[in-house]
């Protein structure tokens, strides 16, 4: 049987200086002055929304001819505009969120959006990929020489919130051409090479999580959730937003509904990149088919990943042409759902990775069944595996802490003031605290009862406070139910148990995300790390 050859990173848009974020800075103005009436709505749009007036504006923009757009980064440029002027259109300010997208921007978001092979919704390709320039030219892409050219606030916290991410692509930008190499390095069975490919990648992952914990440092929660996060909000599962069948984009599709998820992190091909590579298996929340037995075995499966990997469903089926529901939104895990919102090319690159994915069977097949029979080598690949697994892992703690405070913890103090961005609902419950789950948000009820919000030894929610009365009037943070692909279900009338809430469906899914990662090592350890974090050391 010929083997598969190996991914070319130039083939599928990704640098192996770069990664997935662009050689060149993102443009930050459109050459051709055929649309120069993008380039001054976008550059004024925050402060027609704070005035309302930017559906009005809209509504008086011609259509533009997105064909237009030449180069790649003409394309993404024009993309990112439209996304932030589009979802800053529907959801609105203090307004009634708007069913209709006017052709206006509706028309060349569907065709620039063709072009990238994405789809036309705010993204994580557009909010991170390509919304930084630098502050000096000849500086690095980090922190301390990035921002970003639009936010839907204009706070400083959204750009913190983008820029970290930003940060995250381009520490994590190496690892791409050295997963490759350690492919190869199994296919040529170079133990001691693929030890120190895999000490490398090791260290990489580990700089991913220093920057990840940065995040705490100047995106403030309150703002992320009450101000940022509702416009990240797609059109799916948005019945209760008042957006039941999804939005209509005029001129595209005879003017059909879509329902489209909003923008995620969980988009982000890099650590897909990761997960693919090191073998590392996400399934439906609840569904935990290698789950390690009672006794400490290990039942992650060792043979060839290509039959087991639970991205290949996706990539080789619907997901790539159809939106996700067909793809079965029940029982396919929202992970790889995901690569839907992804750029064609980095798409395709995973799936071709996947194809290829060899490091795991290697090394559990090097592992041997006892530890005796072990050389001293093979002990320390798998360890240095396990140690790569473990970063992955340590990456989805801080993440875990991240979701809690940033989302569950301010769903559930409420706002500080009855403004929070959008126009008032009528409770749907009386005397119930209710929670957003998602970027794209769910929110389901949860008892009154006094109860703390505490953190375990993960920094994970296990109680909730109650909120303020009359914190939940805003809209759509108290109503945007169903999650993406049901991550939240509603509690039952009368349960005091929070679990099952929106904050905390939310967490399992992300916690058993990270104890599938950990369940990849090959020596098991325990998902829940000794250290004790507490909310204020962040
Ligand atoms: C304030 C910061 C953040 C918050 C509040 C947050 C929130 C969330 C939420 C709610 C989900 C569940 C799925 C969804 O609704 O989209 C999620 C998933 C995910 N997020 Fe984040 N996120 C944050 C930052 C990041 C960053 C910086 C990354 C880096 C790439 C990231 C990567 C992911 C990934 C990979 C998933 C999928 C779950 C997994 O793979 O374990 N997130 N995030």
């Amino acid at each position: 049987m010929a083997i598969t050859a190996l991914p070319v990173l130039a083939d599928y848009d990704i640098s192996p200086v770069t990664g997935f974020l662009p050689t060149e800075e993102p443009l930050q103005i459109l050459p051709d002055p055929y649309f120069t009436l993008w380039e001054e709505t976008f550059k004024c749009f925050n402060g027609l929304l704070l005035a309302s007036r930017l559906r009005q504006r809209v509504q008086e923009l011609p259509v533009l001819d997105a064909t237009r757009l030449k180069t790649k980064a003409e394309q993404r440029r024009g993309y990112l505009i439209l996304c932030m002027l589009s979802h800053a259109y529907v959801w609105g300010k203090h307004e009634v969120a708007a069913e209709v997208l006017p052709a206006s921007l509706a028309v060349p978001w569907q065709k620039v959006a063709d072009m990238l092979e994405m789809q036309p919704v705010l993204t994580h390709a557009a909010v991170v990929l390509w919304n930084w320039r630098l502050l000096y030219k000849d500086g690095s892409r980090d922190l301390n020489n990035l921002d970003t050219l639009g936010t839907l606030s204009g706070s400083s916290d959204e750009s913190w919130f983008y820029l970290v991410t930003t940060a995250i692509e381009a520490t994590g930008a190496p690892v791409l051409s050295k997963l490759v190499s350690a492919i190869q390095l199994v296919r040529d069975e170079n133990v001691t090479g693929l030890i120190q490919e895999l000490e490398s990648i090791r260290d990489i992952i580990e700089e991913m999580v220093a920057v990840l914990r940065r995040m705490f440092e100047r995106c403030d929660p309150y703002v992320f959730y009450w101000k940022v996060r509702p416009y990240l909000a797609g059109w799916e599962n948005m019945a209760e937003a008042g957006l039941l069948n999804g939005v209509r984009y005029e001129g595209v599709d005879n003017g059909e509904y879509k329902k489209l998820a909003g923008g995620s992190a969980a988009q982000s091909s890099l650590i897909h990149a990761l997960d693919v590579a090191f073998g590392v298996e996400h399934h439906s929340t609840g569904f935990r088919p290698n789950k390690p037995q009672a006794n400490g075995g290990q039942t992650h499966p060792t043979n060839d990943n290509k039959t087991n990997n639970s991205y290949n469903d996706v990539v080789n089926g619907a997901a790539k042409s159809a939106p996700p529901e067909a793809s079965g939104s029940g029982s396919t895990n929202f992970i790889k759902k995901m690569r839907f919102y992804m750029p064609g090319p980095h798409r395709n690159f995973l799936t071709h990775l996947t194809e290829v994915a060899n490091i795991r069977p290697f090394v559990t097949s090097k592992a041997g069944a006892t530890a005796k029979d072990r050389s001293a080598e093979i002990e320390k690949l798998i360890s240095v595996y396990d140690a790569c697994i473990h970063q992955i892992k340590s990456f989805r703690d801080v993440h875990i802490q991240m979701v809690t405070l940033y989302i569950v913890m301010q769903a559930n103090r409420g706002p500080s003031i009855s403004h929070g961005g959008f126009a008032p609902q009528p409770q749907a419950h009386k005397d119930k605290t209710e929670v957003a789950n998602g970027h794209a948000g769910t929110v389901t009820t949860a008892s009154s009862a006094e109860k703390s919000a505490q953190a375990n030894g993960s920094g994970e929610v296990s109680t909730i406070k109650p909120a303020k009365k009359g914190s939940s009037i805003l809209y759509p943070q108290n109503v945007i139910f169903g999650a993406p692909y049901g991550l939240a279900k509603k509690q039952e009338e009368g349960n005091d148990v929070v679990r099952g809430t929106g904050g905390t469906d939310l967490i399992p899914f992300l916690r058993q995300s990270r104890d599938e990662t950990n369940e990849t090592k090959i020596v098991p350890t325990s998902a829940i790390s000794k250290r004790k974090h507490s909310f204020a050391g962040y």
